[in-house]
């Protein structure tokens, strides 16, 4: 693969005696979406998370191309569910930046920027916790933009949105993908995947059942669990 941004090799997370991901070896390239698909329960979260580093991996390892503190530095997390905090919008996207020692002007003035981005500019002034779910999101979104990662992962980021709220984060996606940041992200919306995504990694009972290029993936899936899911079945 060329210049792979990290590497599984046979990652396994166990869990109350139970093997609830892996083992999964897989590399990832240093550019461009990567969407992980399966099933409830197929371990999309969990990799994400570990991927991240909120999970501990129990064997195997997972390598990146530059050191791991460098590059946790330059990455950010958008929950399925935003943590909200009881501040304004404002106060809530630059959080993040008062955390790394930034003013409380120049943070503000950011974070103005960065709900511009997303949309959120009339909503500054009031308390996160009056937002709708939508805004909500992209107040997470917002958040995590303002640290400017390199890399960018989102567990369902529009699982509960309507319509236009989900095509509005996907703008979103698509701008800062072109920007260059890095995005591994899970969704269960098949058009949302085929929209975004340039590779699928398909999960099923915590095993990589498939890797592949998006339009191969939707064209042609090589696994029973693929062509059952995105057929709408029950995956066995
Ligand atoms: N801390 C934990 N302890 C025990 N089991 C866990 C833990 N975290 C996750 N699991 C289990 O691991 C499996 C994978 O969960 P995960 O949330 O990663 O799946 P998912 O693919 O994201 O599912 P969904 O599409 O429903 O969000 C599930 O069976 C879940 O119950």
């Amino acid at each position: 693969m060329v210049n792979p941004m990290m590497v599984l090799d046979k990652v396994e997370l166990r869990r109350g005696g139970r093997v609830i991901v892996g083992p999964i070896s897989l590399g990832l390239r240093d550019a461009g979406v990567t969407m992980a698909m399966g099933p409830n329960g197929a371990g999309k979260t969990t990799l994400l998370r570990a991927l991240h580093g909120l999970e501990r991996v129990s064997s195997g390892q997972i390598r990146w191309a530059e050191s791991a503190e460098a590059l946790r530095a330059r990455q950010a997390f958008v929950f399925q569910t935003p943590i909200l905090m009881r501040r304004s919008v404002l106060d809530s996207i630059a959080y993040p930046l008062r955390l790394k020692g930034v003013s409380r002007g120049e943070a503000r003035e950011r974070a103005a920027a960065c709900a511009e981005t997303v949309g959120l500019r009339v909503r500054l002034k009031k308390d996160a916790s009056t937002l709708s779910g939508g805004e909500k999101q992209k107040m997470a979104l917002a958040r995590a933009l303002i640290t400017e990662p390199a890399l960018l992962f989102l567990d369902e980021p529009s699982a509960n949105l309507d319509g236009r709220s989900t095509r509005e984060i996907e703008e979103i996606l698509t701008h800062i993908r072109a920007g260059g940041t890095r995005i591994v992200m899970s969704t269960h919306d098949i058009g949302q995947a085929r929209r975004l995504a340039d590779e699928v990694v398909f999960l099923h009972d915590g095993r990589l059942v498939e890797q592949a290029s998006s339009a191969a993936f939707f064209d042609a899936p090589q696994s029973n669990q693929a062509y059952a899911y995105l057929q709408g079945d029950i995956v066995i």
